[in-house]
């Protein structure tokens, strides 16, 4: 009978790899015992004794704890040792050929980079998929149009879905820091995951495998059974804008009763309002701080409650801060707020929100009608610098919807009337004032205002979080806009903060003007 096989934490070996005071075989023992499922020895260089004897010195260790041994391309290899099985490219033996030699009862995995080629492997009968390449990676030499990203996974993955029953796994630069984001990203449109990830530098080069096989475990499962994606995959629900609003004002109420416990919310943000953002997270209940040094981040990182990242100054002196900042904040799972002011301007902007999108992803994109346009490819709404001008989208509410869907994250759209969705709900809110607009930065504060509420139910119920922050700002702009002392922009802006910090829950509950879109 063919072992059952788990592929959940998949090693890939590289014995280039293993420090001079360690064998192959501890590195694999101390990675099983971390949470690896399921190993493939890969040489590239070992003669057929040598990877005889290597494979054998394995095979004690994974038999130990009942984990499958593959062999990388080598048949004759798993055949020497009766492997639970192998794992051939493209370029090796054929799967028919394979299958015929090993018989029905051993595993064969098969690497695939297109729909046409998972379709086939599927055909000759695979046992499982590895749908690569992901990302760049330095333990293999990948051709540039062989990296597909995770969204290029997702499109084999859907396609192998719809062939028939399946299993996959992807492989290619997947480490702890983006594990999550790849399984949140690469979920089918009806919510099926990949099994879990191949990695090989992030265990085999890693100080402690142990540990670092353990970090990764724990965030497969994370995307399995507690990111918001895994619970939208169960429970697409099509919400009601009474039953979000609810959801919105009990964020607000936990945000606001936490005595002292206020979130941290870490901003990365532009110049023109870093002032204004850091009044305005107080204002509403959280703590600022603006720490854009790449070398403090990991510091930060355990106590930060939500990141904001804004590229309204974005310089290459600020890059590698806000890549360190990302990579912390995808560890320890803290939701990702990102501002991409003015995208569209250059191609230095959208470069680096591509990059974002692609390698760590977000939790809440927050942006206006022209930003979305650029995100969406479209050119239906032009920018003026950072802002947005004309009459908007024919169909915001689609727009929204669409670019949720493509980043697998909460959309809030600014503008006239403000957009907010996740997908599968979308939600016009009418409340704000045009004296927003008069001012620099408003758009800046409603990303803000979204990490600083946000944080309590990032992974539970993020539209209710973002909801939460973007009403807050606006049913605060109201108040401000009518208040005594106003007398234009100038007198606006304390006042508007002013109206932040007395806002709450029932205020909120009471005054948003939220309908289905
Ligand atoms: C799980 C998994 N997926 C893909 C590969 C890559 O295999 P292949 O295309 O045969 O390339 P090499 O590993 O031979 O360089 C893999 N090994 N494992
Ligand atoms: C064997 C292989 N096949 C495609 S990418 C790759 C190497 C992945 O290595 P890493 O996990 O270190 O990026």
């Amino acid at each position: 009978m063919k072992p059952d096989f788990n592929l959940t934490l998949y090693l890939v070996t590289d014995s280039g790899m293993v420090p001079a005071d360690k064998t192959l075989a501890q590195i694999v023992d101390e990675a099983i015992q971390g949470g690896v499922t399921i190993v493939q020895l890969r040489e590239k260089t070992a003669d057929t004794g040598a990877f005889i004897a290597l494979a054998r010195s394995l095979q004690k260790v994974t038999k130990n704890y009942g984990v499958p041994l593959l062999i990388n391309d080598r048949i004759d290899v798993a055949l020497a040792i009766d492997a639970d099985g192998v794992h051939i490219g493209q370029d090796d033996m054929s799967l028919v050929e394979a299958r015929r030699i090993l018989g029905p009862n051993k595993i064969i995995g098969m690497s695939v980079q297109t729909a046409a080629e998972a379709e086939a492997a599927m055909c000759d009968g695979a046992d499982y998929l590895g749908i690569g390449v992901c990302f760049d990676t330095e333990t293999k030499q990948i051709s540039t149009d062989a990296l597909r990203g995770p969204a290029g996974v997702r499109q084999v993955w859907e396609h192998a879905l719809e062939v028939g029953p399946v299993r996959a796994v992807t492989i290619g630069g997947v480490n702890e820091y983006n594990a999550v984001h790849v399984l949140d990203y690469t979920r089918s449109a009806k919510g099926v995951p990949l099994e879990g990830v191949a990695v090989v530098s992030a265990i085999m080069a890693a100080e402690d495998p142990c540990a670092a096989a353990k970090v990764l475990r724990s965030q497969v499962s994370f995307a399995m059974e507690r990111s918001w994606a895994s619970k939208q995959a169960t429970a697409y629900v099509d919400r009601s804008a009474a039953s979000v609003c609810q959801a919105a004002a009990g964020v607000v109420a936990r945000v606001r009763a936490t005595d002292g416990a206020r979130p941290l919310v870490q901003h990365m943000t532009n110049a023109v309002v870093m002032n204004d953002c850091a009044n305005a997270c107080l204002a509403l209940g959280g703590s600022p701080i603006m720490a854009p040094a790449a070398e403090e981040q990991a510091d930060l990182a355990r106590n930060v409650s939500a990141l904001v990242v804004n590229i309204g100054t974005l310089t290459s002196a600020q890059i590698p801060g806000i890549r360190a900042a990302m990579r912390c904040a995808r560890l320890y799972n803290t939701p990702i707020v990102l501002d991409p002011v003015g995208m569209g301007i250059s191609t230095f902007r959208k470069s680096f929100v591509y990059e974002i999108l692609r390698d760590y992803g977000v939790h809440v994109i927050k942006a206006n009608a022209g930003e979305v346009a650029s995100l969406l490819g479209s050119d239906e709404v032009s920018m003026q610098g950072v802002d947005s001008i004309g009459a908007g989208f024919s169909d915001p509410a689609a727009a929204v919807s669409a670019l949720s869907r493509r980043h697998r994250c909460i959309v809030v759209m600014t503008g006239r009337a403000d957009y907010v969705s996740d997908g599968t709900s979308t939600f016009a809110v009418r409340n704000g004032h045009p004296m927003q607009a008069c001012i620099s930065g408003s758009g800046c504060m409603v990303g803000t205002a979204v990490a600083t509420f946000i944080q309590t139910v990032a992974h539970e119920d993020p539209l209710a979080g973002a909801l939460a922050g973007l009403v807050a700002v606006n049913v605060a702009a109201e108040h401000a806009a009518v208040s005594a002392d106003v007398r234009g922009p100038g007198t606006f802006r304390p006042a508007f903060i002013d109206e932040m910090h007395r806002l709450s829950d029932d205020i909120l509950l009471s005054e948003m003007r939220v309908e289905r879109a």
